[in-house]
């Protein structure tokens, strides 16, 4: 039996209006104030809990909320869900848990109870007169009342920043280049990043180490330290030796020391000022941009004057581009400013211009970026591109050390300790042998420890040797010419 039928309904209704009209009219206004304030209080207390709703799209457009919400859930969701989704997404190298609909989730913040669900409604749409119909998914977060401002303020920002931490932690990352043509028309192609280089493998100086980790650390870390001094949050790392100390396995372990995609920018693959310029907006926050070898690719002694009058200006690698070319057809070089040196050949750019590309546009592109120049010849390179801001460390790697040695020494060969070591120690100072020489002797030994040892010792002595001998060579000839005057 219906408790109350459309008639009693009607009847109430008209004596609910009645009653609150008669109210509004006849109390006194501050007597219907507190009334109207007692009555929200009590509905407050029977309905103690608000939700928000967050759909899947957003008119047509996908709604980045609610991926941030399925992705800050995916981790928490397991305990507490009875159905799941498994689902590795494109570009990420682990697997994501998602919420299946209908299912709760609990969550706490700052002392606080939230709920979450995920719901599933087919919805219709009517589009010249065919009928589609959708999924429409959202989900609710309900809580108390009392933290309606905490929710907007503090907690759906924190969804929202623990959302990106695991994106990236969850992606692959890349390493992207310039150098190849890419049939798609892209700036960058890449190749997921592999490198097993850590700062464990890289055998450098310890201290060295430590101090390179602790800026990285601080860099990373001061993001609201840049946006308040104004300045782009980026820095610039200078790491120079000879051949085979390291530079590529540094440049290997800092990117997977701070998991950054790495971007290998090759200047004399850039043909224009404006590629350049694209090239570089297009790389993402936290990455690494590698320029090697940078006294092969550019031109510094040639050009050295010219980049320094107008490295202040961003235009100013135009008119150095002009100037060279002007200079080029006056001196009748054929080949333009292919003769200024071999790497430079084809190469348009300077690397003061890619050093203000980088002042002038990455200050409005938001996250950090870290940029690493390579050279073997640190003295060709001019000062006024050396100063801080465009390179702030300048990371001397060198001839093998006994700590560095002790190092290869323990991830090639499984030593700790060996009798043979305190020779290496006394050798090591006058031979010129590089980490990459020790790790061709240490690979070359089959995994025969005592074998490796042994043959470094030789080599090392072979080499002094050889040394020695040139120079006595070179001492004869410095005689002989003297006899000859
Ligand atoms: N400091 C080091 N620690 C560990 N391995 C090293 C080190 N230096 C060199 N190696 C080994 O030698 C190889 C060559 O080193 P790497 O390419 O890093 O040197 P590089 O200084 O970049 O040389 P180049 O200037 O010729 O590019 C690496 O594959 C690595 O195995």
């Amino acid at each position: 039996m219906e408790l109350l039928d459309w008639k009693s309904i009607g009847s109430l209704l008209a004596t609910f209006v009645f009653v609150r009209t008669a109210i509004r009219d006849f109390l006194p206004p501050e007597i219907y104030r507190a009334l109207k304030a007692f009555f929200l209080k009590l509905f407050a207390l029977l309905q103690p809990n608000i939700s928000v709703i967050i759909e899947e799209y957003d008119s047509s457009y996908s709604n980045e909320l609610f991926d941030a919400v399925q992705l800050y859930l995916s981790s928490r969701c397991f305990s507490s869900a009875r159905v799941l989704k498994l689902s590795k997404p494109k570009n990420s190298k682990t697997l994501t848990f998602t919420m299946d609909a209908n299912q709760k989730v609990e969550d706490d913040f700052r002392g606080f109870k939230l709920r979450w669900s995920l719901h599933s409604v087919e919805k219709k749409t009517h589009n010249f007169g065919i009928i589609r119909s959708h999924e429409n998914r959202f989900f609710e977060l309900t809580f108390h009342r009392k933290h309606k401002d905490a929710v907007h303020a503090a907690y759906l920002p924190h969804v929202m920043e623990e959302a990106s931490r695991i994106k990236f932690k969850n992606r692959e990352r890349r390493l992207y280049t310039n150098r190849s043509s890419d049939d798609n028309g892209r700036l960058w192609s890449s190749v997921p990043f592999n490198h097993p280089s850590n700062f464990d493998t890289v055998a450098i100086d310890p201290r060295l180490k430590e101090e390179i980790k602790a800026d990285l650390i601080k860099f990373t870390s001061r993001k609201d330290f840049y946006a308040r001094v104004g300045r782009a949050w980026k820095r610039g790392y200078l790491l120079y030796g000879p051949p085979g100390t390291g530079k590529t396995s540094l440049i290997a372990a800092i990117a997977n020391f701070l998991e950054f995609d790495i971007y290998d920018l090759e200047l004399t693959a850039v043909t224009s000022n404006s590629q350049l310029r694209k090239l570089l907006i297009a790389t993402s926050s936290k990455s690494v941009v590698v320029v090697e070898d940078i006294d092969c690719t550019l031109d510094l002694s040639d050009r050295k004057k010219r980049i320094v009058r107008k490295e202040e200006t961003e235009g100013g690698l135009m008119e150095e581009n002009d100037q060279v070319k002007k200079r080029d057809q006056k001196e009748g070089n054929a080949n333009g400013s292919q003769a200024a040196g071999a790497g430079a050949a084809f190469s348009t750019v300077s690397l003061s211009g890619v050093l203000n590309f980088v002042d002038g546009l990455w200050s409005s592109c938001g996250g950090e970026r870290l940029m690493i120049f390579t050279t073997n010849h640190k003295e060709k390179l001019d000062p006024a591109l050396l100063r801080a801001g465009r390179m702030d460390k300048h990371i001397n790697l060198s001839y093998c050390d006994f700590p560095s040695f002790k190092t290869l020494m323990h991830n090639y060969l499984f030593l700790v300790e060996h009798e043979l070591e305190k020779e290496v120690k006394d050798l090591l100072p006058a031979a010129k042998v590089t980490p990459a020489d020790i790790a061709e002797v240490f690979m070359s030994c089959n995994d025969d420890a005592e074998a490796g040892m042994r043959n470094l010792v030789a080599e090392i002595k072979k080499r002094l040797d050889e040394e020695q001998e040139k120079q006595r060579l070179a001492e004869l000839g410095g005689e002989s010419i003297e006899e000859e005057k």
